[in-house]
């Protein structure tokens, strides 16, 4: 499963978790403005917004899983199994691959307007990048700080959705994960009060008890409500680190720890990575599983008007700070 969120507070957050059996290899890339990018129906774009994110980089090319460009738009790739079904290639509009969706959009769109008018030109083909690397079963979410929409490519098209809520799991399709949020109108970070029935004495037996009825599974609706529970409500200073605290405790509301979900015989998803890039400032910090410390890289650290993608592995080691 994965989960991914959005959070304003002075800047714009965008994050996900990564929930899986098995690692691709990832790590954080770049791809400066001057990288030749290669898309497989278009051509090569030689110069383009500059973008940070995570990446399985296949022969120097960033396979990217969930990135932010310089103008502060963010996009992020789901598991939408069963659900996702690309178009054959249509020579009345610009055909893209779904390995490349997430560069294709960053690299040209400065804002969720500018990604809305360029999904009406595009035809989302499900040609795989390699035989290894098979097509990914993915639905979307890209956002900045002014809009969120979800894109499903699906049996009977491509469907855009705003999602107020800016938050995407994985099944079943947006309009039916929104849906479900109507059972759940009378949740309340407040103490609960007895609306059940006067004729017993319901009462509040201890602190704390608001959100009450929030579902605490990790199937994919639950967690759906969970983080846009955990979203909506959230409350935090707007500095840096208090927005990016913030940020993944509202992701920490879906962590998912090995045991728990057992997805074949002995084979357990967890949270490989969870992120939060400040698309406002082109910050990408991240937690592992085995490293929750939270680690940043700068995409303005690096010189972004460079020709190579620059790319980090992950700082996987568990981080203890002794005290004494
Ligand atoms: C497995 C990942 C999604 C995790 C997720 O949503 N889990 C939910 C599990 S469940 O269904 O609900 O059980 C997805 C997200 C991004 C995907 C990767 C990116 O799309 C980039 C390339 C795309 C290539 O076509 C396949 C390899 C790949 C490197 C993808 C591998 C894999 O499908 C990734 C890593």
């Amino acid at each position: 499963m994965c989960t991914a969120a959005t959070y304003q507070t002075k800047d714009f957050y965008m994050g996900r978790t990564l929930d899986y059996e098995f690692s691709y290899g990832e790590q954080i890339a770049i791809i400066p403005r001057n990288y030749p990018i290669k898309f497989h129906y278009a051509g090569t774009m030689e110069h383009h917004y500059a973008c940070i994110g995570m990446a399985h980089v296949a022969n120097g090319y960033p396979l990217y899983y969930d990135a932010a460009n310089e103008k502060g738009l963010g996009m992020a790739g789901l598991n939408f199994v069963g659900n996702a079904a690309y178009a054959d290639v249509d020579n009345e509009k610009e055909n893209v691959a779904q390995y490349e969706f997430i560069p294709w959009i960053l690299t040209q769109c400065a804002t969720v307007e500018d990604a809305k008018k360029k999904l009406k030109e595009m035809n989302l083909t499900g040609i795989p990048f390699s035989a290894q690397l098979p097509t990914a079963q993915l639905h979307w979410i890209i956002a900045d700080k002014d809009g969120c929409i979800v894109v499903e490519s699906m049996a009977d098209g491509l469907h855009v959705y705003d999602n107020p809520a800016g938050v995407l799991t994985n099944n079943p399709p947006f309009p039916q994960q929104m849906f479900l949020m109507n059972q759940y109108m009378n949740l309340s970070p407040k103490q609960p009060e007895n609306l059940f029935s006067d004729k017993l004495p319901l009462t509040t037996y201890s602190r704390g008890m608001g959100a009450l009825g929030l579902p605490g599974d990790l199937s994919s609706t639950s967690r759906f409500a969970r983080v846009a529970f955990t979203r909506l409500n959230s409350r935090s200073e707007d500095t840096e680190k208090a927005s990016v605290s913030q940020f993944f405790h509202i992701l920490g509301s879906v962590d998912q720890q090995r045991g728990c979900c057992e997805v074949a015989e002995g084979k357990y998803e967890i949270t490989i990575y969870t992120s939060c890039c400040n698309t406002t400032k082109g910050i990408y910090y991240y937690t592992t599983y085995e490293n929750p410390q939270i680690t940043a890289v700068n995409m303005h650290a690096t010189d972004l008007n460079g020709t190579e993608v620059v790319s980090y592995p992950m700082l996987q080691d568990t981080e203890i700070r002794y005290q004494n």
